[in-house]
């Protein structure tokens, strides 16, 4: 079980508002990421339901049970922080087997559970060391192994690479995104990384101050963001936004259109542009394009275009992948 319910959730620290309100379903067995800028209430939501912050208004259900007043113990999730928060004096084996032991658990019941976590983390030759005797990915795996045990209904996980390096980060993405497929438990991923948030998530929630501005699967926010602030936010690069013509009930709008949906070309085309920076990344080349008129646009090109610094190239969007916004931004 796993199924979250946030209904009508608010926060305030004082004054400042928060969360103004807030309703958001998640469903059992779903992998969750919470993505925005930093200060829009990620980490704060998280602890909401984690029973780490109380709610100001509102309710919090978790699996049908009202939880919004539960304490944290109470509500049988983990939560897996960035900072690892490992005893240092204490083994692998021991730090791992804490909650069970804070918990009273038989032992056999412990050494059962934290050889199976260890055996799903390849944890098993390092049950004997100390933190300060392992890597980084390591730790960071103790500390996933210390929720495992827990058999939690949900993981809550707080931005939880942001201290590895970008090698590292990419190999335990995977093996967090292998874990949900072998444990099918409900998993809650803070970050503020839209590359995370993309290739990890069932489920996407993008956060702008506290407000929710989409909620939908990686591909449907990439393919139909529902506002300039979706589109602006996913995708790398970002998409380019020009300037559009004044539509008699939107007033003044936006156009969106990809790097990969903008075709070059060296004879004629759309838009006329010098070539500025290319960015060569091995599998793409993306190159930087100054048009008259407009911001510097980023196409994607395969890296065989063989272009240069100077260039005068042609540029066409595709028009069947052009976004439209309207003057208050939402996608027309
Ligand atoms: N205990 C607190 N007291 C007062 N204000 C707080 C407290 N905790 C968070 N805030 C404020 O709430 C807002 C949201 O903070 P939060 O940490 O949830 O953002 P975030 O999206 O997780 O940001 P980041 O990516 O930088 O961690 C911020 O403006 C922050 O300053």
């Amino acid at each position: 079980m796993g199924k979250i319910t946030l209904r009508n959730v608010q926060k305030r620290f004082g004054e400042a508002v928060v969360i103004p309100s807030l309703d958001l379903d998640i469903e059992d067995g779903e992998f969750v990421v919470f993505v925005g800028p930093s200060g829009c209430g990620k980490s704060t939501l998280l602890r909401l339901i984690a029973g780490l912050e109380d709610v100001s208004d509102g309710q919090i259900m978790i699996d049908g049970r009202d939880a919004t007043e539960m304490p944290p113990a109470k509500r049988g999730l983990a939560m897996v922080f960035q900072s690892y928060a490992l005893y240092p004096h204490m083994t692998v084996k021991k730090n791992i087997a804490f909650p069970l032991r804070m918990a009273k658990m038989e032992p056999q019941e412990i050494e059962r559970r934290v050889s199976n976590a260890a055996k799903i983390l390849n944890l098993t030759n390092y049950l004997d060391r100390r933190p300060g005797q392992l890597s980084g990915g390591q730790r960071q795996r103790v500390a996933i192994g210390r929720a495992i045990v827990r058999e939690p209904a949900a993981f809550l996980f707080d931005e939880p690479l942001s201290n590895l390096d970008a090698a590292l980060r990419v190999n335990m993405r995977l093996e967090i995104t292998e874990l949900h497929q072998s444990l099918e438990t409900t998993m809650i991923y803070v970050t503020h990384d839209q590359v995370e948030a993309m290739t990890m998530a069932d489920k996407i929630v993008v956060l702008n101050a506290g407000r929710i501005e989409q909620v939908g699967s990686p591909l449907t926010l990439y393919r139909n963001p529902a506002n300039l602030f979706v589109a602006g936010f996913i995708g790398s690069p970002k998409m380019n936004l020009i300037e559009g013509p004044e539509a008699a009930k939107h007033g003044a709008t936006t156009i969106g259109i990809r790097p990969e949906h903008i075709d070059l070309s060296r004879e004629a085309g759309a838009w006329e542009g010098e070539v500025g920076v290319s960015e060569h990344l091995g599998s793409d080349t993306f190159l930087h394009v100054h048009v008259a008129g407009m911001p510097t646009l980023t196409v994607r090109t395969g890296g065989e275009f063989g272009v240069h610094h100077g260039d005068r190239v042609w540029l066409t969007p595709q028009a069947d992948k052009i976004h439209r916004f309207g003057a208050d931004g939402k996608a027309l």
